[in-house]
């Protein structure tokens, strides 16, 4: 008999099985029931695997060249829906007039649903062609505006966290709410994301940032998703100025705003961490709490250098973020390049600096951000039972780098690292759909 919808997928397969363990298979095969991997392992094992699992010869084979690897789907774990027009603009600036002049203006204008339509539709289909398989939204402060965000991502089949943006204070009146209402309003979009009944998509509880909401409205915010078992996201300590500004405004320091609004769960992630200090990382480390990093955007706004390897050190789990608009692409590969130049870095300037490797930005991009994001026993990896989240990548594409010579697998993997982009990701798959 042939299950209903097996796919057997035969080729170079890698995959994280933990940050200092990549699996390899030359020669390897994976068997897809439905939305769930049943089966991994080496091609001389197929047929007993097929055998075990009663699966015939029905099941449609997708047979990868030599040029190909079948490796996880990226996980987004940091970007804002509506900054995709404003990409690449306002890099001049640092970030609290970067916000100022550019991305509050921007936002502000998605009360028209058209143009929420237009930015959404063509974000999302921008991040599946960049194998981005799971993202964690920012959206707008209205409503309207994130159902269109829900509805497209749905529509299109990616696996993401959804978070209606919540502002009391410290933006211009056209883009902010009233505390009473910013609540309701969250709790509506909380039902709406419900309603959906969708597998893939989750709603995420996110206050701006502490310079843009006070405590109490932080600790309502909380409650909702204690009450509700919800993510959450916010940014922290990611520009010297907004720090200082932090601190002026609550007496304390960042992460233990945060905490004292309990903010700080398993299910939360913190944009950026650059500046925590000691106390900051031992607290976010006990709390399960867990950061996005975000190269490409610390350096275009001129923020800093996130040292990954000091979080790993306190305990901390680790994703990346392409936070576009303050980064540049909705594009994981090109941030785990970044994550790879902005790490050695700091090899010049600390002694016994290990930057690092194609392996641990590789583990960052898949099962570290699945790690951060907490969805770690569905995604990340192509674990036995977890979601088949997949992307079929080819060094040898008519329009990306000429392939000129036979490459291992681990040679095209860093290849492509080091070298590619979305011409280089020539299938994805959500949950078992081919989405690319
Ligand atoms: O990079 C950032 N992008 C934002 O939109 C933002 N808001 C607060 N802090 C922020 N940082
Ligand atoms: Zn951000």
């Amino acid at each position: 008999m042939a299950a209903l919808n097996a796919q057997i997928f035969i080729g170079n397969i890698i995959h994280s099985k933990s940050r200092d363990e990549l699996e390899v298979l030359e020669n390897g095969y994976i068997i897809v029931v439905g939305s769930k991997i049943l089966a991994i392992g080496l091609e001389p094992t197929l047929n007993d695997a097929k055998a075990r699992l009663s699966l015939g010869n029905k099941a449609p084979v997708t047979t990868l060249s030599k040029s190909q690897l079948l490796i996880p789907g990226f996980v987004d774990t940091h970007l804002h829906a509506p900054q995709y027009p404003n990409c690449g603009l306002g890099y001049d600036k640092h970030l609290m007039d970067w916000l100022n002049t550019y991305t509050y203006p921007l936002e502000s204008k998605y009360s028209d649903l058209e143009l929420s339509r237009r930015v959404f539709k063509a974000l999302v289909k921008k991040t599946l062609d960049y194998g981005t398989t799971t993202a964690c939204y920012f959206g707008t402060l209205f409503n309207e505006s994130c159902n269109i965000l829900v509805d497209t991502v749905v529509d299109q089949g990616q696996r993401a966290l959804i978070g209606k943006v919540n502002m009391t204070k410290g933006a211009p009146d056209n883009y902010l709410e009233i505390p009473v209402k910013s609540l309701e309003n969250t709790r509506e979009f909380v039902k709406y994301v419900q309603s959906k009944k969708s597998n893939l998509v989750k709603p995420i509880i996110t206050p701006r940032f502490a310079l843009s909401v006070d405590l109490d409205m932080m600790k309502e915010l909380s409650l909702l998703a204690k009450c509700e078992n919800l993510h959450l996201q916010t940014h922290i300590s990611e520009n010297k100025e907004e720090v200082e500004l932090v601190q002026e405004q609550y007496g304390m320091h960042y992460a233990n705003v945060y905490d004292e609004a309990n903010l700080l769960t398993q299910k939360t992630i913190l944009a950026h961490g650059i500046y925590l200090v000691e106390d900051e990382l031992k607290l976010i480390a006990r709390r399960g709490t867990s950061i996005a990093h975000c190269p490409d955007s610390n350096l275009c706004l001129k923020s800093g250098a996130c040292n990954v390897r000091q979080l790993w050190d306190y305990g901390i789990s680790v994703g990346l973020g392409t936070d576009i608009s303050g980064g540049t692409l909705p594009s994981v590969v090109t941030i785990m390049r970044l994550c790879l130049y902005s790490s050695i870095h700091f090899s010049f300037h600390i002694k016994n600096y290990q930057p690092l490797n194609y392996e641990e930005v590789f583990y960052l991009g898949t099962l570290g951000g699945a790690e951060a994001l907490s969805l770690q026993k569905e995604i990340g990896n192509f674990e036995v039972n977890k979601d088949f989240d997949a992307l079929i990548i080819d060094l040898d594409t008519e329009t990306g780098l000429d392939y000129l010579l036979p490459c291992t697998p681990r040679e095209l993997l860093q290849k492509f690292i080091y070298c590619g982009d979305d011409r280089n990701i020539i299938n994805v798959y959500v949950a078992g759909r081919l989405v690319k």
